[in-house]
């Protein structure tokens, strides 16, 4: 059946949450809000809704908030039915994958177009997380839910046409044009790989139901990465091994750097000495559990198990990622960790961002390139309400840390923060500052097909007026750091319609030429791996 057989079959609306009853909380009403005006417009149509499962009264919200939720709901919806899953909130794919794997009726993903929560954030998971497993979808996104565009393609979806995106950006790579020197080293760094190996140390796979950011041994190994199974428990009984004394002189390295922290006394509101020094101690332990398996990248996935034992991991990931930070030693001494170079981490265990972290690492050090790279969230975009450029400009912003080296002044720049209790109820600081202005190259790997793909593209990370800069942190979360980046080649439209992530990986260079020279060489180390590679928006 399709949502045209009858405008009297009503399309049935889920939507998903956080694990966490805070942000599930916290978020309800936008959510609500947003279900008003996209069942308005589907009304408008000639449908009806209904919603799949109800507000509870007793929990203040109304998503589904786990797995079994989740699959105890589909098992009470028919499932030939339209089905509509709409999102105004950070969610767990896993929530609704099993009932989606199932389903044979129609999916469109709507999010509305808000960096408020993220909701947008959440949807492009929710839609790399269907493209790993199979599942056909359309996918829909909407500032008023009244525009021409949306109501033209929404109109579409319910007359069983599907939606139709604009996705002519994205080329096939072809290696046939590319310069000697990108092709010489991501040829060799790809065969490198490949015979010596590399290890992606995991702490605990699987973060936030995020299904699209597990690569499957099957598809990772043949390129010569393997993943060491960590345990953040390990984790936490290494940070509490190492000393006060050690802790403090990572402080201290910070605060002779210059990163600010804005401390307070009350460990559920504010940032406390006392969980930046567990910080410090995370960062020192992570490194030697590195040391120990030989691990080439790290994970940690954080948000679910460790949020409750310890502070935030943001500070430590972006200590990790910069090859300028604060030195740490082995237990007893004698050797210097990673000495002079980063330790390549992938913020919520995303091990796509591992695989092209550690892929970016190699081919900007081959090429004298900065090798700092981190994932950042497509979060949201605006045009420039400043004036200072015409083109829409995304917030690309993380959940805590990006490396200082991607700020103008490094550590001098970086301000630490709480992070917001409503997700982190043990606290830690943030690393937040703005990306400087420079040349930059995005990328993202993702499963689809039952292959490792990647994107490319290029972007400019710009400056705007600190005004501007703050709106677009009022608009999100002013705690976490921002890249304020046009896409060239790519319009807001075309980046949400074919990227299959919410996270996005981004490097810069010195130039615009060295960035197209460095883009070049990843795209055809992947190639050399077996990926298949696109090039967005750029030749
Ligand atoms: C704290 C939130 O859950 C964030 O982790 C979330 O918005 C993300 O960063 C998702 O990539």
């Amino acid at each position: 059946m399709n949502a045209s057989q009858s405008s009297r079959t009503p399309i049935t609306l889920v939507a998903s949450g956080d694990l966490r009853q805070s942000a599930n909380q916290v978020c309800w009403a936008a959510q609500a809000e947003m279900e008003t005006r996209l069942i308005a417009a589907v009304e408008q149509l000639g449908h009806s809704v209904v919603r799949g499962h109800q507000f509870d009264p007793d929990r203040g919200h109304g998503f589904i908030a786990s797995q079994r939720e989740g699959i105890e709901i589909f098992k009470t919806l028919d499932p030939e039915t339209p089905l509509i899953v709409a999102e105004a909130v950070w969610q767990y794919s896993h929530h609704l994958l099993a009932g989606l794997m199932s389903h044979r009726g129609p999916i469109l993903t709507v999010a509305n177009w808000s960096g408020q929560w993220p909701g947008l954030v959440g949807l492009l998971n929710l839609n790399g997380s269907l493209t790993k497993a199979g599942i056909r979808y359309d996918s829909l996104w909407s500032e008023t839910f009244s525009d021409e565009a949306f109501l033209t393609n929404l109109k579409r979806w319910l007359d069983g046409a599907g939606v139709s995106h604009d996705t002519s950006h994205a080329a096939p790579f072809d290696a046939a044009d590319v310069p000697e020197q990108a092709r010489h080293v991501g040829e060799q760094i790809a065969t490198e790989l490949r015979q010596n190996k590399a290890i992606l140390g995991v702490f605990d796979e699987g973060c936030m139901g995020m299904f699209n950011a597990i690569i499957p041994d099957s598809l990772l190994n043949p390129l010569g990465v393997f993943k060491e199974r960590l345990s953040q428990s390990a984790l936490y009984f290494e940070t509490r091994q190492t000393t006060d004394r050690e802790a403090q002189q990572v402080r201290d390295w910070l605060d002779a750097k210059g990163m600010k922290f804005h401390t307070g006394s009350n460990h559920d509101t504010d940032l406390t000495d006392a969980q930046i020094l567990d910080q410090c101690r995370m960062y020192i332990a992570a490194m030697r559990i590195a040391d120990d398996f030989g691990c080439d990248a790290i994970g940690i996935q954080y948000q679910q198990g460790l949020k409750d034992l310890l502070p935030a991991s943001d500070l430590v990931e972006g200590m990790l990622n910069d090859s300028v930070r604060p030195p740490v030693m082995s237990r007893d001494g004698s050797r210097e960790l990673f000495a002079g170079r980063p330790l390549p981490h992938f913020n919520e265990v995303d091990e796509c961002a591992g695989l092209d972290g550690l892929l970016t690492d190699r081919v900007h050090r081959a090429l004298g390139q900065p090798v700092e790279n981190t994932l950042h969230d497509l979060r949201w975009s605006d045009r420039d309400a400043s004036g200072t450029v015409d083109d829409e400009v995304w917030v690309l912003e993380i959940s805590g840390a990006v490396p200082a080296s991607h700020f103008e002044n490094g550590w001098a720049d970086a301000e630490g923060f709480r992070q917001p209790p409503m997700y982190f109820p043990s606290g830690g600081s943030t690393i937040r500052g703005i990306s400087r202005p420079g040349e930059v190259v995005w990328s993202r790997v993702y499963v689809a097909d039952g292959r490792l793909k990647m994107d490319l593209g290029r972007a400019s990370s710009i400056a705007l007026p600190i005004d501007e800069t703050q709106r677009r942190w009022d608009a999100t979360t002013p705690q976490w750091p921002i890249m304020h980046a046009v896409l060239h080649g790519v319009s807001r439209d075309q980046m949400m319609a074919r990227h299959k992530a919410n996270h996005i990986q981004v490097a810069y260079a010195h130039s615009a030429a060295d960035a197209d020279t460095a883009m070049k060489a990843k795209a055809v180390a992947a190639q050399s791996l077996g990926m298949e590679v696109s090039l967005c928006g750029v030749k």
